[in-house]
């Protein structure tokens, strides 16, 4: 096989599109470009899985042969925006592996495979671009590779799953029962094809990790960053917070500490109208970046759903035909922060059975409820994320709802023994 053309056919003609999948983000893609056809892009093959699906276009268009797509030279970008991490990666690092240029919104697949996929870049030529995997249309990456490549960033945090923050909405100011809802949510195409990765976090843990990479060079296992959700919360979880004149959100915390270190992990948070995270709704997603010497950020946008998303995918597409790749500027440089060691952070525990609040060992517990006869009994105090890690699945079998109210803070005793071994040296 010819090498693909990388960036452009060379004679004004548009490129040429394979596209994988066509679902939510699919048909977004292909749609925005059918209501832009001087954008330059043309998608010349579609294939898909479901051989008896019914499309919104003629049967002739489709194909059920992803691997075809990767053999044709005469494609010159691959847009891979299926819902299968596994075979995701299957294709990508097959193409890349060719040299080719890809587009993909797969953050699942990035997450988890991120070394691999900038190795296979370095060795094969190709480019990878994904700005559709983190908050939607929201253009997260490309601002932190390019616009703040050189800045340190003290932190970068917000909501980055459009999904759970839409149950939230509708729980907290409609009153909605969660399943009604979520249901919601998936009939709009905002969920996963698992939703369980949406409320459980597991979604937005993967954007975390993905943000890591190019706010500090960090580059993460998705298993060792924790991930709580709001699969168990509840009505009374909702009344509690705004009764304090909070709002519960879901919310992805990267944040460098003062010894160099960096945390990373995503929890329901308890959140006031003094942050900008307060006012995102429904499927939006907020991002908030504290830069060293441009001081704060805020972007909100549509984290979800097949326009915005299909104008991320756009947004790379065109990034890429003018020769934009991802450098990764803080990988492998001195800064470079060792994951943060453990830290300990206030929560509210809801519903959590004795022995499992106990293997948790909370400490300077602020507030309880506990009396008996009642069904709702709460504590709020702190916890250590490394327990809450090595918990988070008992915690979602138990039906407990754990959220952030404080901020983290290094365990009290590690201080006490760093403060003790200051006073040796001394
Ligand atoms: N929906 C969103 O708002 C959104 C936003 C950002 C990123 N994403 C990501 O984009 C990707 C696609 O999401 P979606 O919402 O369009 O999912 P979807 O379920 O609506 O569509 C995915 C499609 O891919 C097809 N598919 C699966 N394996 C295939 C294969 N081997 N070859 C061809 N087709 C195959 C499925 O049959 C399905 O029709 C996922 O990785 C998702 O996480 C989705
Ligand atoms: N399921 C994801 C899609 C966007 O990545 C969400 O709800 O945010």
């Amino acid at each position: 096989m010819s090498k693909p053309s990388p960036t452009s056919t060379g004679n004004g003609a548009p490129l040429r599109l394979g596209l994988i999948g066509f679902g939510c983000v699919g048909q977004g893609l292909y749609d925005i470009l059918q209501k832009l056809p001087d954008v330059g892009f043309e998608v010349r093959r579609i294939a898909v899985k479901n051989p008896t699906k019914l499309r919104p276009l003629p049967a002739d268009r489709f194909e059920f042969h992803a691997d075809d797509l990767l053999d044709d030279p005469e494609l010159d970008v691959l847009v891979e925006v299926i819902d299968d991490p596994n075979e995701a990666f299957r294709l990508v690092s097959r193409a890349l592996r060719q040299g080719r240029n890809v587009v993909t919104a797969n953050k699942a697949m990035v997450a988890r495979h991120l070394p691999e996929l900038i190795r296979l870049q370095r060795e094969f030529g190709g480019t990878l671009l994904y700005e559709a995997a983190v908050c939607g249309s929201i253009p997260v990456i490309r601002t932190l590779d390019s616009y703040f490549g050189q800045e340190p960033l003290p932190s970068v945090s917000g909501i980055f799953n459009g999904s759970s923050n839409y149950v939230l909405t509708g729980m907290t100011t409609a009153g909605a029962d969660y399943a009604t809802v979520l249901a919601e949510a998936q009939a709009q195409g905002f969920a996963e094809t698992d939703p369980a990765l949406d409320m459980a976090a597991f979604d937005p843990r993967s954007k975390a990790v993905i943000l890591a990479a190019h706010a500090y060079g960090l580059l993460l296992n998705p298993d060792q960053v924790l991930n709580l959700g709001i699969e168990s919360i509840s009505s009374t979880d909702i009344r509690f917070a705004a009764e304090r004149g909070q709002k519960i959100k879901v919310v992805a915390t990267l944040q460098r500490l003062s010894d160099g270190s960096a945390a990373v992990f995503v929890a329901p948070q308890f959140v006031g109208d003094d942050s900008p995270l307060y006012h995102v709704e429904r499927e939006f997603n907020g991002v908030v970046v504290e830069a060293e010497f441009a001081g704060q950020h805020f972007w909100r946008g549509r984290g979800a759903g097949g326009h915005p998303t299909g104008s991320a995918v756009l947004a790379d597409l065109v990034a890429l035909r003018n020769g934009f790749r991802y450098a990764y500027p803080k990988l492998n440089t001195a800064t470079v922060p060792e994951p943060a060691a453990d830290l300990e952070v206030e929560i509210y525990l809801r519903h959590a059975p004795k022995d499992l609040r106990e293997k948790l060992h909370l400490t300077d517990v602020v507030d309880e409820l506990n009396a008996p006869g009642f069904s709702y009994h709460y504590v709020v105090g702190y916890a250590r994320l490394s327990t809450l890690l090595r918990h988070r699945d008992d915690l979602r079998r138990a039906g407990t709802f754990v959220a952030r109210t404080g901020p983290v803070r290094t365990p009290v005793g590690v201080v006490q023994q760093q403060a003790a071994a200051e006073l040796v040296v001394e």
